[in-house]
């Protein structure tokens, strides 16, 4: 069926008015809208961004330029709806739904957030676990349910975003444990700190991911990860059993991306890479993903503003695959 479907949407997107593969990687996106939703009239109208926040116990090491504070302050910024992300999705009619997927400070509730807090952040995970395999899968759950709704309200791409101040020292932590990719190379300046701050990046990587060797996925998820990127893997799993298309941010959701596929490898068919990120090591993590960025405007911010600005392009390429006349349809000779 799919092998034939396949065939079907390619000549199909052959057929349209335009010479051969001149619509570049927009007739990859519609092909692969296509395949996600059996179908060659899918459907891209319905989007669903998702921001999950959670602190990080690794920021008692220094290593963002920004104190810690800012993961709560912002996600009150989410809530106000003055953060990039809540313009963007404006701008392009995606519905947002904002997660506390746990901070430091534990008593703070706003409206519009869904409080499924795991901890009041994650451990250092220079000095131990960042969490428990329990904590790992209550986050994963978090995500694979915000998905599992998504899907029954109807929409059909899912966005993944994120805020926790720290993050990028986990995402290139899951990066070097995954891959084997030497923690100097991983690591990059993030909120946009300097060589010191990078070299101590690295070496807290490299503390952290020398307790990782012949750990499965999950298990280094829980060791070096995020409760937030823990979320945004369950939404990433939970993808293929609801032909969910999901479009995944910069660097941290593409770390969530790499350590979901070697969870459950094949998962990434539901997954389209949004940006190249300006973080440094994006371009590794995308070649362990053997994945290729739709786009590239030099971003290196996450929330999902990526994903959020790529969308349009995204449903144009569903549009061009539903709308756009073929040649025997317009009476154009073909060559
Ligand atoms: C005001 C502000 C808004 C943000 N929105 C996303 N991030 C991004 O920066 C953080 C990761 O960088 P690092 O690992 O260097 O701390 C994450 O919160 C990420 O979402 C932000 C960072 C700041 C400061
Ligand atoms: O690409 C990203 O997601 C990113 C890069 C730097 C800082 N925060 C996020």
């Amino acid at each position: 069926m799919s092998t034939s479907l396949r065939q079907q949407l390619q000549n199909k997107i052959d057929q349209k008015t335009k010479p051969l593969g001149s619509l570049g990687k927009l007739e990859q996106v519609a092909l692969q809208i296509g395949l996600i939703q059996q179908s060659l009239t899918p459907s891209a109208e319905n989007a669903k961004a998702f921001i999950f926040g959670a602190d990080h116990g690794v920021c008692d090491e220094g290593v963002s330029l920004f104190p810690q504070q800012v993961t709560s302050q912002m996600l009150a910024n989410f809530a106000a709806g003055g953060a990039a992300m809540n313009v963007f999705c404006r701008s392009n009619g995606i519905d947002l739904e904002l997660y506390n997927m746990g901070i430091v400070d534990t008593d703070a509730r706003w409206p519009g957030v869904h409080h499924c807090s795991v901890a009041a952040g994650t451990n250092n995970m220079r000095h131990g676990p960042a969490m428990t395999q329990t904590q790992c899968q209550q986050a994963l759950l978090v995500g694979r349910e915000a998905a599992q709704r998504a899907a029954a309200q109807g929409h059909q791409i899912i966005i993944i975003g994120e805020m926790g101040i720290g993050n990028t020292t986990a995402a290139s932590a899951l990066l070097s444990a995954l891959t084997g990719l030497d923690s100097k190379t991983a690591c990059g300046p993030g909120t946009g700190v300097g060589a010191d701050v990078i070299a101590l990046k690295a070496q807290v990587v490299a503390d952290a991911v020398s307790r990782c060797q012949g750990l499965s996925a999950a298990q280094i998820l829980a060791q070096v990860g995020g409760f937030e990127i823990a979320a945004m893997a369950g939404v990433l799993l939970e993808a293929k059993h609801h032909q969910l298309t999901v479009l995944v941010d910069g660097f941290i959701a593409s770390a969530a991306a790499l350590v979901a596929e070697y969870m459950e490898p094949n998962s990434k068919s539901n997954w389209l890479f949004s940006h190249a990120s300006a973080e440094p090591a994006h371009s590794a993590m995308l070649q362990a993903l053997d994945a290729e960025a739709l786009i590239d405007l030099k971003l290196r911010l996450g929330e999902g503003t990526g994903s959020a600005l790529a969308y349009p392009l995204v449903k144009c390429a569903v549009a061009m695959l539903n709308e756009m006349a073929s040649f025997a349809d317009a009476g154009v000779s073909s060559a």
